[in-house]
């Protein structure tokens, strides 16, 4: 009988399904391992076609009670999800890093208290969500954003709780229910947010979390009929199978892709902070779909800004990520560090030179690495590789700087490095992308729309838009007055 529990630094995660209020097992299961040393955490229940018809067949059951719930008491019990996130600060952050390998300082003091924020805002956000009435040749239109029913989230592994949490708030503030499928790496965390749901008082079937691999039960969700929304954030490939999905039913769908975003460092900039933006971009050991890959310096100050950045970015420490000192952790599994690897030797075989790394650490770790004399055309250049691997090329002018910036299938971010506001102002209309940052990196507010042109994403989220996304729209047009009969 396989054992459905996992103990993570003295944390439990229970790790069958949760289905209707109900903890539910599968015959089947996968081994969890952590990507920090290869250990085996344990075994998860494995879900399939059955497990993805119960799970939305509670969504559709639990939706209408909860589609009726009051906004404020809907907006009540997210509070109390945040207020039981921030109870689990601590446990949630350390089975997390156990799981994903991203730092545990960053789980700590960023990523879970967004993720109860995350709650937070759309549930104060629900309550200010508000069109005014307009009338047409004195009749009234009332514009009114309708719970859709029943969506699945299908989520990734890079930012596992922050990036399920910021599509399961927006999605149960709207009043609708949720099946959401963490991904097959990192599940542990989205089973502990079903225990905080329902000890917040999130009624039964309103959230539901299954786990297992996306070709068995991802697709048994995204092609069934009764969900009426469908959110994924992750790879190209894997969007590409899910629109095929979601054509059968033609159901809405709202894709947050990849990207191959710039960072542009014109001469004029302070360097030491275009060297700071830069350097950030080994984050999470380069697996952030915003992350600047490309770097584009003018020439004049591509020199000073690669030395400046050679003597930052050694002084990274790799390392243990439950360790506070360490900077990069491991990337997530072996089969993305196959990925990584395979990317930089193809690259290094056709020309490019490793400013600084260009191989693997040790176990799952991949050096920190610059290329450079990389050809635009190039599959270095064009394609996402998600692991910190980064490339350098210079521009002699600002229209070869945006003709570079914007040359790749993506449109996700890009940032822009300049001491100039006439020239941020030139610049930053002209690039293709969804965020465009200027002097600054990763300044992230829910209230802004966020997702990505070209192969970058479909459809945008955040403050109102989360809202367009998740919900029926209507406009409900009457009369003028006087057509009232009182049958009081
Ligand atoms: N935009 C982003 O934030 C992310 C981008 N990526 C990119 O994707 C590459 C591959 O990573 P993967 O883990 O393979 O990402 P993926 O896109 O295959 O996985 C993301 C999620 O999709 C699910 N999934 C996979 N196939 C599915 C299907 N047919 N139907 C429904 N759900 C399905 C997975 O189970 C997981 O939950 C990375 O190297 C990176 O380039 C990966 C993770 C996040
Ligand atoms: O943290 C955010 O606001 C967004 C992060 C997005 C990613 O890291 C991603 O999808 O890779």
């Amino acid at each position: 009988m396989t054992e459905h529990r996992i103990t993570v630094a003295g944390v439990a995660v229970d790790t069958r399904h949760w289905i209707g209020g109900e903890r539910i097992a599968s015959a089947d299961s996968f081994t969890d391992v952590s990507p920090i040393d290869g250990r085996a955490l344990g075994e998860i229940a494995r879900g399939g076609p059955a497990e993805a018809a119960a799970a939305v067949a509670a969504a559709k059951a639990a939706f209408p009670a909860w589609a009726a719930t009051p906004r404020a008491e809907r907006a009540r019990i997210l509070h109390a999800v945040a207020d039981g996130v921030e109870k689990r600060i601590e446990e949630l952050a350390i089975v997390e890093t156990t799981d994903n390998g991203a730092l545990l300082r960053s789980h700590r003091r960023g990523v879970m208290p967004r993720v109860a924020h995350n709650f937070r805002f759309f549930a104060d956000w629900l309550l200010t969500l508000d069109h005014e009435d307009f009338e047409t040749r004195g009749h009234t239109n009332r514009v009114s954003w309708d719970p859709a029913g029943p969506c699945v989230l299908i989520t990734p592994w890079n930012a596992p709780l922050m990036l399920a949490t910021w599509k399961v708030a927006p999605a149960l503030a709207a009043g609708n229910s949720v099946v959401l499928k963490p991904a097959e790496w990192s599940p542990l965390t989205a089973s502990l947010l079903a225990d905080i749901a329902a000890e917040a008082g999130l009624p039964a079937g309103v959230l539901n979390v299954v786990q297992g691999y996306g070709a068995e039960i991802g697709e048994a969700l995204t092609s069934n009929p009764d969900v009426r929304r469908i959110s994924f954030t992750g790879s190209v490939p894997t969007a590409r199978r899910i629109a095929e999905s979601a054509a059968l039913n033609l159901t809405p769908l709202s894709l947050e892709l990849g990207g191959k975003s710039p960072l542009l460092v014109f001469a004029d900039a302070d360097l030491d902070l275009a060297v700071d933006l830069a350097v950030e971009q080994y984050d999470n050991a380069g697996q952030v779909c915003l992350a600047a890959t490309r770097f584009l310096v003018e020439e004049s100050a591509a020199e000073e800004f690669t030395r400046r950045f050679v003597d930052k970015a050694t002084a990274l420490r790799q390392g243990d990520p439950r360790d506070e000192t360490t900077d990069i952790g491991p990337n997530i599994h072996p089969r993305q560090l196959e990925k990584i690897d395979g990317f930089v030797q193809r690259a290094l075989a056709s020309g490019a030179r490793a400013v600084i790394g260009g191989h693997r650490g040790d176990g799952q770790y991949y050096a920190p690495t610059l290329l450079t004399d990389v050809r635009q055309d190039s599959e270095i250049v064009q394609e996402e590789v998600f692991g910190p691997v980064l490339t350098l090329q210079t521009f002699a002018d600002e229209d070869e700087a945006i003709r570079l910036a914007n040359d790749t299938r993506f449109g996700l971010a890009a940032t822009v490095a300049t001491g100039s506001r006439e020239r941020a102002d030139r610049v930053t209309p002209r690039l293709v992308a969804g965020t465009v940052w200027v002097n600054c990196f990763f300044v992230r507010d829910l209230q802004a729309p966020f997702g990505g042109s070209r192969l970058s994403g479909v459809g945008r989220e955040g403050g109102t838009w989360s809202f367009d996304f998740y919900c029926d729209l209507k406009n409900t047009v009457s009369a003028p007055k006087g057509w009232e009969h009182n049958h009081g």
